[in-house]
């Protein structure tokens, strides 16, 4: 038998005085409900109260408006309110009579976001009761400068107006120190945000690290009054430590307890998942956390890491082609990639990295593709429609290359398939492909009548570009596809099955950072992978290139020439290039060598029977031995002074090197090499 309701009025309010609730609000707001619920205890006492806590966490006397204004606050804070009702929860109180499940969920009017907040505050229960106001809202960063010529990083909120305890994000060494190293690129990233509880007056955060080889300094800035709390060591490749302090001074001697990182986590994890949706399954806060504290480290400092985190790539050799110069692989500390396979899943095989990862090491992070994806404004044409009979043998069945006479598809190669039946390039067609590379003099060349590699070049005091240098006219491997009747093993599918060798991706002994080798033996003629990147237009390139501050890296993709003499006077939107810089494969990882390197590359034709877009494959040139790293001839003129790049210093160690006498360039635009 349910107790008489002026008992059950007591234990009401006793519950919520008991929490912390102002007993008159409790009263009003118990009174307003058993109005609306015609005394219905059962709807109001069900899941400990819980229709009551949130009409009072709702209250605010009875202007809607300012009611309102709270709830939308309440979206993005953990009010103390809030807290005050995950303690209830967290007590475990039954209340005094049980109500079936379903009708308690009609009746009870309880916000969507006040039931996630109950969820996920569980973990952190009273301990975290004040301090979780600051993160709810999405800072907004901008320069500014404090104190002693630092120059800083302020972490402001939108919204301030709805807080009121300053939060800073600062560096390091920050607490305790009185000075900075006199650096200019010293940082303290501080940011003012205010919570919602009046008594929290002093929870700050501070970020403390360093990264191997970054260039900055540490702000040093004298805290005296605060207190470090709670650290949490972020993992040992970022080399540093979040701090969360207290700073009593501030705090009206208000009862705070840092709570422990774990739990910390679990609710920050559990918050994610369901307020900000984050539904990556293997979502971890410490990550973030982790990510957080290397975005502060690369902006603070002002380092390339930041700027050109997402830089990488090659140069080219020949005639058409170019790459993405990359100086930052060595100091880059933070874990972005999958050390067992940088491919994410993506290719058929997994390719780890080694080497270098032990020490906390690890490639630039950028986006792993398998396939070339269009940046913007290229237009590739793919329809069916243009392949035509010539184009295609859709009379084939089975495997072409089992035929006894080549079809339609070898037309392209001279009547005869580039592939034998090994899945190796034919000796013959390998070898005039390396005298293309090699021997560029004895091939022929096509002018283009206006070069877009030279309009690229171009640079404000220029009246008209320089004439072409001319692009040597290269063979092509053209595959079965779609349109055709084999099978999807045909002989002749071999760049479009992708990678299947043994790849690592592997930090080179010299200077050249990370390259790609083969942990298995190659044969001569065997394919490797494909340069994949983003296809960019000649004026998306020239944007890019522009784009990258001088102490960025240069990006210097593959350019798409092969066609470019056929196709008259080739507007910047029209001329291609793919650039592995930020959206690549691990061709980004192949390093330069001077004429003899053992792979080349060699265009595909797969999906456009024209060569406007094609792909750019890579083949072995001669036998290679398990863990031979990989190199290919980018082409670099390293004596041209008109190039108005300076590409890198090479170390490839080839008796060939053409880097013996070099010239500083330093211009930021793209190295299009021929
Ligand atoms: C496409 S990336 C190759 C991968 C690069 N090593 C990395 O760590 O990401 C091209 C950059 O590698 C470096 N590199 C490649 N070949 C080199 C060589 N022969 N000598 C010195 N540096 C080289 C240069 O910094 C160049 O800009």
């Amino acid at each position: 038998m349910a107790a008489p309701n002026a008992e059950r009025f007591r234990d009401a309010v006793k519950s919520m005085t008991d929490t912390g609730f102002q007993k008159e609000i409790v009263v009003r707001v118990l009174k307003k409900l058993l109005k609306t619920y015609d005394d219905n205890w059962e709807h109001i006492e069900a899941d400990n109260y819980s229709v009551l806590v949130d009409l009072i966490c709702a209250d605010d006397d009875s202007n809607p408006k300012e009611r309102q204004k709270k709830r939308a606050e309440k979206k993005n804070l953990d009010s103390d309110h809030c807290n005050k009702k995950l303690r209830i929860k967290e007590r475990g109180q039954k209340p005094k009579s049980s109500i079936n499940g379903s009708s308690k969920r009609e009746l009870a009017e309880v916000p969507h976001q006040q039931k996630t907040e109950a969820i996920e505050g569980k973990t952190i229960g009273t301990q975290l009761k004040k301090q979780s106001s600051h993160v709810m809202k999405e800072p907004k960063v901008e320069r500014t400068t404090i104190g002693e010529s630092s120059s800083a990083l302020v972490l402001k909120n939108q919204d301030n107006h709805t807080f009121e305890t300053p939060l800073a994000v600062m560096c390091p060494t920050v607490l305790g120190h009185s000075r900075h190293d006199g650096h200019e690129d010293a940082h303290l990233i501080s940011g003012v945000l205010r919570a919602s509880d009046e008594k929290l007056k002093g929870v700050l955060v501070a970020c403390e690290g360093q990264m191997a080889n970054a260039c900055s300094s540490q702000a040093i800035v004298r805290r005296k009054d605060i207190c470090t709390d709670f650290e949490v060591p972020l993992s040992s490749s970022a080399q540093g430590k979040l701090s969360f302090s207290f700073n009593s001074s501030l705090a009206n001697g208000f009862d705070f307890h840092m709570p422990d990182i774990e739990s910390v986590c679990k609710a920050m994890e559990a918050r994610c998942l369901t307020t900000y949706k984050i539904l990556e399954p293997n979502f971890s806060f410490m990550k973030l956390l982790n990510d957080t504290f290397q975005c502060i480290l690369d902006l603070g400092s002002g380092s390339d890491e930041a700027s050109a985190a997402f830089s990488g790539g090659l140069q080219n050799n020949y005639s058409n082609m170019q790459i993405t110069q990359n100086q930052l692989p060595m100091s880059v500390k933070r874990q972005y990639h999958d050390i067992n396979d940088i491919t994410k899943g993506e290719e058929r095989v997994r390719i780890p990295i080694v080497n270098g990862v032990e020490d906390g090491v690890f490639p630039p992070p950028f986006h792993y593709i398998p396939h070339n994806i269009t940046f913007q404004d290229a237009y590739i044409n793919l329809s069916l429609a243009r392949i035509g009979d010539e184009n295609c043998c859709s009379g084939c069945f089975g495997d072409c290359l089992a035929e006894p006479l080549p079809c339609a598809c070898a037309t392209e190669t001279g009547g005869e398939f580039a592939y034998t039946r090994d899945g190796l390039l034919k000796e013959e067609f390998l070898d005039a492909c390396i005298s293309e590379r090699r021997e560029p003099l004895k091939h022929p060349h096509f002018y283009c009548t206006v070069c877009p590699i030279e309009r690229m070049k171009m640079d404000e005091n220029s009246a008209k570009p320089d004439d072409c240098k001319g692009h040597p006219i290269k063979k092509f491997i053209k595959e079965c596809w779609r349109k055709c009747g084999c099978a999807r093993n045909c002989g002749n599918r071999v760049v479009q099955r992708g990678i299947t060798r043994n790849l690592q991706v592997f930090l080179t002994p010299g200077k050249k950072g990370w390259g790609l080798r083969s942990a298995e033996k190659l044969p001569r003629g065997a394919f490797i992978c494909e340069y994949v990147g983003e296809i960019l237009t000649n004026s998306e390139l020239y944007e890019r290139n522009n784009q990258m501050t001088s102490r960025a890296k240069h990006t210097y993709p593959v350019v798409l020439d092969h066609d470019w003499g056929t196709e008259g006077v080739l507007k910047d939107e029209e001329a291609l290039c793919l650039d592995g810089t930020f959206y690549g494969n691990v061709a980004r990882f192949i390093n330069h060598r001077c004429f003899d390197g053992n792979i080349i590359d060699i265009g595909v034709e797969i999906e456009t029977p024209d060569h406007h877009y094609y792909h750019v494959a890579f083949f072995t040139t001669r036998e290679v031995h398990a863990f031979e790293e990989l190199t290919w001839d980018y082409g670099i003129d390293f004596d041209d002074v008109n190039h108005p790049v300076k590409a890198f210093k090479c170390h490839c160690g080839s008796q060939f090197c053409r880097d013996t006498s070099r010239i500083s360039r330093s211009k930021n635009r793209a190295l299009v090499l021929r």
